[in-house]
């Protein structure tokens, strides 16, 4: 008998199960000996027109102060709580990509505390039974196993609004444009280990949400903002007493708050006369922007006391499978499944898809009066310009070669844009415009340099004219021996003019360069073929990018050796 009851006291007495087993313990030389545990909870605005309940517009940070709000909004008394379902859909949708148990019954709970930016005194939230439970999140990162967070649970809450003090005049102004706007707020489970693994679980989290419509996930705008735990634990123990750091609005302060932490939790723990029995007392804290160190705000012992209750203006939130199922099935493709289509089906590497994936998941769709081409994102962007173009007399449009697409796309059409300061919201190229420039350059119409410069002036001068019309304009087709096959019908007959002009300038060309070099041209047709990357060199130069080396090389050889 009292054997079992030491069993049962040592097996009570066992750490609650918070890790996760299938990893294995990978010591990190930053902190060897120690492990670290990070859970995040991840305050997410919902992307609805109207707040979560009532009738005002949500707002974006720079609109007029207290000009979208109601009197529910402001606290009035008399005034009642409205669910907005369509908040409710948005939040399911994470939750389904998220792969959460969503919940038939949920019900919001009132959260008390007294601060200017609560004009209620309370805060609506889902604390006993939130809408969505235990989901998962995998994580990729480059070079590293893909692993899976545990999601503990989705819950619907109000945002706040928003208090700005001005020091000078001593005075606190309060903007309720953002007050009951809805929030989702996502628990993880304590399975990051690293500041690394928690950045790139906030980056996919923040990819999720944005390919599902449910929030812009912006942080800077703080429509994302991350509350992140933090223990250390000496390897083989049990996960040490976590303080939470709140209001984290970027990635990099993120993961630069976790560090400090991992450190002043380490000089607790070493410098404690019983490093068996050491804890870290369990704290609430902030993060100083400037000094890159997490301090104080408050201990466990003054957490205040929210004297959670049911909101008794509001019922049971009931959701039938019928709806759920709605979800489901209106859900686009999610980030994971792009990565395995994009290296499944064009045999993409890693690194281009990443790029590829970077650019949707830090996309911001801008709206300028015109939607273009680069609005889908470049993902879809790629999709179109590798479907190809329509070739007369064939149903079906001829297929670009993947690999030369991306090619384009990363290196070309992204670096520019990034020299130029923009993003890919930014490009007003059409795939038509794009996928004609690639074809000019494949069938060499015009060389891969001149594809460059073409790039560059549509980029700089946006129009809907064709890109071989630019071309020719620009002066930027090839100086061929040959005539190249035109790239679209309607721009052959042109084509064909100037292609002809173009091999009897780069003859006239070569034939400068041979009177321009005597010496060079003697020697090479003395034996010495080196001298004549000379002369080509000398061809290229003058042709400002036009001429083919390879086309350039043939043509001398023709004029200086078969013509002595
Ligand atoms: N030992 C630990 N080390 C690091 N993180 C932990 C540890 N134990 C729990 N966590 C994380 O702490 C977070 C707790 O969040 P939760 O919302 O459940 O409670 P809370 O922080 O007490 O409440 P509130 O929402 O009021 O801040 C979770 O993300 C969880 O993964
Ligand atoms: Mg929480
Ligand atoms: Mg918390």
């Amino acid at each position: 008998m009292l054997r079992h009851l030491c069993q049962c006291r040592a097996r009570s007495l066992q750490p609650r199960r918070l890790f996760h087993d299938v990893r294995v313990y990978k010591e990190d030389r930053r902190w060897p000996g120690w492990q670290v545990v990070v859970g995040i909870e991840t305050h997410a605005q919902i992307k609805a027109r109207r707040k979560l309940f009532s009738e005002s517009l949500t707002s974006d940070p720079g609109e007029i102060p207290n000009t979208h709000v109601t009197l529910f909004d402001a606290a009035f008394p008399g005034t009642l709580p409205t669910l907005n379902q369509k908040c409710v859909d948005l939040a399911l949708r994470a939750a389904v990509a998220l792969e959460c148990n969503i919940q038939a019954r949920s019900s919001f709970d009132r959260k008390h505390y007294f601060y200017s930016d609560l004009p209620s005194g309370y805060q609506i939230t889902q604390q006993y039974a939130p809408i969505a439970l235990s989901g998962k999140l995998n994580i990729s990162r480059p070079g590293s196993p893909t692993f899976p967070v545990r999601i503990k649970q989705i819950q619907l809450e109000q945002d706040t609004a928003k208090s700005t003090f001005n020091p000078r005049t001593r005075t606190s102004y309060i903007d309720l444009n953002r007050a009951g706007t809805g929030l989702m707020e996502i628990v993880s489970e304590p399975d990051l280990r690293s500041p690394e693994e928690a950045g790139a679980y906030v980056r996919t989290l923040q990819a999720v949400l944005r390919a599902v419509g449910s929030s812009d996930g912006n942080m800077e705008q703080g429509s994302l903002r991350c509350d992140v735990n933090v223990s250390v634990n000496r390897v083989g123990r049990p996960p040490g007493t976590r303080c939470e750091i709140k209001n984290l609005n970027s990635v990099r302060f993120m993961m630069a708050a976790i560090i400090h932490e991992i450190s002043r939790q380490r000089t607790i723990l070493e410098s404690a006369p019983n490093p068996d029995t050491a804890t870290v007392p369990q704290e609430t804290r902030g993060f100083d922007e400037h000094r890159f160190e997490t301090y104080r705000l408050r201990s466990k012992e003054d957490a205040p006391d929210y004297r959670y209750m049911p909101d008794p203006n509001l019922g049971v939130l009931v959701l039938n499978q019928d709806r759920i199922l709605k979800i489901r099935e209106t859900l686009p493709e999610l980030p994971w499944d792009t990565r395995k289509r994009l290296s499944d089906e064009y045999g993409l590497s890693q690194r281009d898809v990443d790029v590829l994936l970077a650019v949707d998941s830090g996309r911001e769709v801008k709206y300028d009066g015109e939607i273009g081409d680069a609005d889908a994102g470049a993902v879809a962007y790629f999709d179109r310009l590798c479907a190809g173009r329509a070739t007369p007399g064939s149903s079906s449009p001829e297929r670009r070669d993947p690999k030369v697409v991306v090619n384009w796309m990363t290196h070309e059409l992204l670096g520019q844009l990034a020299a130029r300061k923009e993003s890919f919201a930014d490009n007003h190229l059409s795939v038509e415009q794009m996928g004609q420039l690639i074809d000019l350059v494949q069938n060499k119409t015009i060389t891969g340099t001149s594809g460059k410069i073409l790039l560059r002036q549509m980029l700089a001068n946006p129009s809907r004219t064709p890109t071989e019309q630019v071309a020719q304009e620009l002066q930027l087709i090839a100086l061929s021996q040959r005539s190249s096959s035109p790239s679209s019908p309607s721009a052959s007959a042109s084509i064909s003019t100037t292609t002809d002009d173009a091999s009897s300038e780069l003859r006239a060309l070569c034939g400068d360069a041979i009177v321009a070099l005597p010496d060079e041209v003697a020697a090479v047709r003395k034996g010495n073929k080196n001298v004549l990357n000379k002369i080509v060199g000398h061809v290229m130069k003058d042709s400002r990018g036009r001429a083919d080396a390879k086309a350039v090389r043939a043509l001398l050889e023709e004029l200086i050796l078969k013509q002595q």
